[in-house]
């Protein structure tokens, strides 16, 4: 899919992720607006509904994959967003709805929300402790990391059903689907 001039939607816009995925966007010459909710997007892009087709991109995480002892709720939300987004993938009448359902899966992503929350914490934190291990093995990503991750998965067609993870030391894999076009 070409970006320029296309209509795009980004939640969660302001800071972080959101921010960095529309100034990706923006760099592409597309246009941004801002709505929540897959359904929304449905019901303005599916093709059945007189749209012009499309792409969800959910944000999941590396935590929705990999068990999170101590972030159960949080790592239960992220399955929660990998399951919807690949139900809604799994509809039989994809095509004549025309839009693409992808979920990217970053790991550790050096935003506001992790700074504040957790990498200070962690740096001091016990060796021993399960997070602090995982982020060691996995690394740190930085907003540009995981917003060229996006783009790829916007910009690539039949990838549909596609799951996403970006870790810094293991870089872009899929976990679920595969696109038939993507080369990397
Ligand atoms: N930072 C990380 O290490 C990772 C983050 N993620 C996910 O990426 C997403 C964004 O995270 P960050 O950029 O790190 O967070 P952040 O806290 O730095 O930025 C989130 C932005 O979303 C806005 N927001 C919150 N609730 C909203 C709502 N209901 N509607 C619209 N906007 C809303 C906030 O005001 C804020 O501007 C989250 O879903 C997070 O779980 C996933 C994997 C790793
Ligand atoms: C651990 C919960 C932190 C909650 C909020 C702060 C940042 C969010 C980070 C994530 O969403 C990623 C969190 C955990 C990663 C889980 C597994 C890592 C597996 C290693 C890998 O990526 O290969």
């Amino acid at each position: 899919m070409r970006l320029e001039n296309k209509v795009t939607i980004v939640t969660g816009g302001a800071q972080g992720l959101g921010k960095a995925f529309a100034e990706a966007l923006l760099k592409k010459g597309a246009k941004i607006g801002v709505i929540e909710g897959t359904r929304l997007a449905v019901k303005y892009m599916s093709k059945e509904e007189g749209g012009k087709g499309g792409v969800v991109v959910n944000l999941g995480s590396t935590a929705g994959l990999e068990p999170v002892y101590s972030n159960p709720v949080y790592a239960g939300s992220k399955c929660g967003v990998v399951g919807y987004t690949r139900s809604m993938a799994a509809n039989p009448s994809i095509h004549q709805v025309g839009i693409r359902f992808t979920c990217l899966c970053p790991s550790f992503t050096n935003t506001p929300m992790f700074k504040s929350d957790y990498l200070e914490d962690l740096k001091k934190g016990d060796p021993k402790d399960p997070v602090v291990q995982m982020m060691t093995k996995a690394g740190v990503n930085t907003v540009e990391d995981v917003a060229a991750a996006f783009l790829q998965l916007v910009e690539t067609d039949n990838n549909n059903g596609c799951v996403m993870t970006v870790t810094k030391y293991t870089g872009i894999q899929y976990r679920h689907g595969k696109p038939l076009t993507n080369k990397l």
